[in-house]
């Protein structure tokens, strides 16, 4: 699939070369497209520590307890899965997790410190990205320009400096190209760079969702239900794209209802029911958990989550 647009030279270009690679340059290509997406930070805890820690969360809506004292680690280094059934609070964790709602009682710790107030802009800056259930791009931009829009989230420049086109500006503004494309083709939709989003096919929509997501060089991103609407063939590849992202070096957390897909890309997984965490595992733990059965009973296999 090489759509070659003149308006886009550099694009169209990489696009066509990667097609004429052989397979060693391909592989070689690869690496470099990793390492560029990679995250660009200093570690601070090591592999395996604790980063994101929701201790005791607790968030009301009026009368209904959405999370009721949620307490679980996610660890640096892991693909985390969130289960449960609908309306179990899955979503819920995610927005208390980054800022759209603040817990009514715990808290949630990132590296040991915690998120109290933070704004979700400030949050996001901290280190935590999410996907939306509902896809949520700017329609009008390029799959390209959305992703320079998430890498600003990083960036240190103001709207005042990119109005006084301040050097800075300039500098921040090519890398975040150049890294933006690189985080197309590492989720592979780099041959569509050039298109609004809004035209692009629903699969490289969600796609694009987490390459803009990746481009804040997040220290944990969650993706909310990443595989609804994909057929078996799409959920095999996001599988293969959720490995590729832990392997460069990222954090996840997933919420997802497709069972095969949380049971073979996770390391471990959380089991919220009714706003309660019902049990903490590896997958194959969670799988004969009776509680968790128990929750699922009567619902089948490819509704539940
Ligand atoms: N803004 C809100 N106001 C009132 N109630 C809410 C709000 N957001 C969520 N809830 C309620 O909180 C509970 C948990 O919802 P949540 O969306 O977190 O569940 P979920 O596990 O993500 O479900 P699903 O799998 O259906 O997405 C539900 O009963 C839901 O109706």
């Amino acid at each position: 699939m090489t759509h070659r647009r003149d308006d886009v030279p550099v694009e169209g270009g990489l696009v066509a070369e990667v097609a004429q690679m052989t397979e060693a340059e391909l592989a070689q290509h690869e690496a470099e497209v990793a390492e560029a997406v990679a995250p660009d930070r200093e570690i601070q805890v090591e592999v395996g520590e604790t980063l994101l820690e929701l201790r005791d969360v607790t968030l009301r809506f009026g009368g209904l307890t959405a999370l009721d004292s949620v307490s679980f680690g996610i660890r640096r280094g892991e693909i985390l899965g969130l289960i449960g059934p609908n309306g179990a609070g899955k979503t819920t964790c995610f927005n208390a997790m980054t800022g759209v709602y603040r817990p009514s009682g715990g808290q949630v710790l990132l590296e040991d410190r915690p998120l109290g107030k933070a704004s979700r802009h400030k949050i996001t800056r901290l280190g935590i990205a999410r996907t939306f259930q509902n896809i949520r791009l700017f329609g009008e931009m390029t799959a390209l320009e959305n992703v320079v829009v998430g890498a600003d989230a990083r960036n240190r420049t103001s709207v005042v400096g990119a109005l006084l086109r301040l050097p800075r500006h300039h500098r921040e503004e090519r890398t975040a190209v150049e890294r933006a494309m690189a985080l197309l083709e590492f989720v592979g939709i780099a041959d569509r760079a050039a298109d609004k989003a809004k035209n692009l096919p629903y699969g490289y929509q969600r796609r694009l969702e987490i390459a803009r997501a990746l481009a804040t060089e997040p220290k944990l991103l969650c993706l909310d239900e990443p595989a609804a609407g994909f057929n078996p063939a799409e959920k095999e590849e996001l599988m293969e794209l959720i490995r590729k992202i832990r392997s460069d070096g990222y954090t996840v957390l997933l919420i997802e209802h497709d069972m095969r897909l949380v049971m073979g890309v996770t390391d471990r997984i959380v089991v919220l029911e009714f706003g309660k965490k019902i049990a903490e595992g590896l997958p194959a733990e969670i799988r004969e958990n009776p509680a968790v059965i128990a929750a699922y009973l009567g619902v089948p296999e490819d509704d539940a989550a």
